[in-house]
């Protein structure tokens, strides 16, 4: 089956128990949405499944094969929190490393048209995380992790991004964090919620008040 899953992920950091028996799952042409509180281990599960983090236990599988550390597949991308694309890279160099298969997607999008010669280090901080996310969703993986993606980004250029992970998902799964959660519930197929150091499925917006992830409303 064309699924990446981690199944029994329990992490501790300085005897500080974070994951517990964690189980998430993404396919072939679907966005899985986590959420969870500041501080509940999303970064910390995505870096597993990247493997730039090694969980005290873990059992990690994609497309049926089994992996110590995500990457190690090649058929996985993943933008982290941060920046990390080297300033002195421009953006064509970035598209021709990524993104050798979609190129002629990426090279419609005006803003890559303006920017094609642009290292990253001249771009502002919000249109260096736009092209760094557009790198991501357009890259030559079939699973992609992307970390917190909306954040710098003004409101019309989230909706972009949306309506590009829309299109990209067609023969690609996504797994998508981020604190813009209404986003979050906009685009995904599915939603788990980490809390308490486990996973647990959203199948309604009130059940992200009943974990605790959103104030209720009283009448
Ligand atoms: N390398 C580390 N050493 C010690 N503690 C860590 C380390 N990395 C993460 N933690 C702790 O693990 C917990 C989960 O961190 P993580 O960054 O995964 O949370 P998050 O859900 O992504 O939070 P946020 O939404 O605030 O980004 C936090 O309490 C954090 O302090």
């Amino acid at each position: 089956m064309q699924e990446l899953s981690i199944d029994s992920v329990n992490q501790s950091f300085a005897n500080r128990e974070v994951l517990s028996s964690v189980y998430l799952n993404c396919k072939i042409g679907e966005v899985v949405g986590l959420l969870g509180r500041n501080g509940s281990g999303k970064s910390t599960l995505l870096k597993i499944i990247f493997g730039s983090v090694k969980a005290n236990f873990k059992y990690l599988s994609i497309n049926n094969k089994i992996y110590d550390k995500g990457y190690l597949s090649r058929n996985l991308s993943y933008l982290p929190q941060d920046n990390f694309i080297p300033n002195q890279i421009t953006v064509l160099q970035a598209i021709n490393t990524f993104c050798k298969k979609r190129q002629a997607e990426l090279t419609q999008i005006d803003f890559v048209i303006n920017h094609l010669k642009a290292k990253f280090y001249n771009l502002s901080g919000g249109e260096r995380r736009f092209m760094e996310c557009l790198l991501m969703i357009y890259s030559d993986t079939d699973y992609i992790l992307l970390d917190e993606p909306f954040s710098q980004l003004s409101p019309l250029w989230i909706e972009e991004l949306k309506k590009h992970i829309n299109k990209a998902k067609a023969d690609k799964g996504f797994i998508i964090t981020d604190h813009y959660y209404q986003s979050i519930l906009d685009i995904s197929d599915r939603i788990v919620l980490l809390h308490n150091k486990c996973n647990y499925t959203i199948n309604h917006e009130n059940d992200l008040v009943t974990h605790g992830y959103l104030l209720g409303f009283t009448a």
